[in-house]
């Protein structure tokens, strides 16, 4: 019997809609290289956190150093820089975060993956990954929790947001 249903077929699916939010979240970095936005989930397609990689709260971003110098760490951002997974849980709105998902433009560091690890979470999805000692450590403990990992794979190239139009 054909369907009488007339909904929209091309909605958001929900890691669309995640990793989308994630990728939306990064703009706001102030990092001018690499803008990483993660947004973690409960079990019930909740958002309960979102973050950016950003200068730690109250440090101007125009007083902080957005560079890298192997000679001096006082000027390089990564010592003074706060990642986007530390600042989602951080931000988060829930008591714990057991079973969540984090949704990420980019695969934890190692210091990140401690933080995934110790909140308890279930799984990970990412856009890019690196070739990185880091990241093989993430990977390292993450297999060792039983912590599941997956790179986000599009169907489609782009979603629009334009703020012009809406009806
Ligand atoms: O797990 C991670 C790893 C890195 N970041 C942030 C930290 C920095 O602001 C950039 C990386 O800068 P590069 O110059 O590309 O090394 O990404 C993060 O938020 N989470
Ligand atoms: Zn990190």
């Amino acid at each position: 019997m054909a369907s009488t249903s007339l909904h929209r077929v091309d909605f958001l699916q929900w890691d669309e809609y995640f990793i989308g939010v994630s990728i939306l979240t990064a703009q706001r970095s102030k990092d001018p290289k690499t803008q990483v936005g993660c947004v973690i989930v409960d079990t019930r397609y909740r958002v309960v956190g979102a973050g950016y990689n950003g200068m730690p709260w109250g440090c101007p971003d125009t007083d902080m150093p957005w560079g890298k110098d192997e000679k001096d760490p006082l000027q390089d951002k990564n010592t003074f820089v706060c990642h986007a997974e530390m600042n989602a849980v951080m931000n988060k709105n829930c008591v714990d975060l057991e079973g969540c998902r984090l949704y990420t433009t980019l695969f934890p560091c190692n210091e990140c993956a401690k933080i995934v690890v110790q909140s308890r979470m279930a799984e990970v999805i990412y856009v890019s990954d690196r070739d990185s000692w880091k990241m093989d450590a993430s990977k390292r403990l993450f297999d060792q929790v039983g912590i599941t990992y997956r790179q986000f794979i599009p169907k489609r190239n782009s979603i629009t947001i334009d703020f012009t139009k809406h009806t």
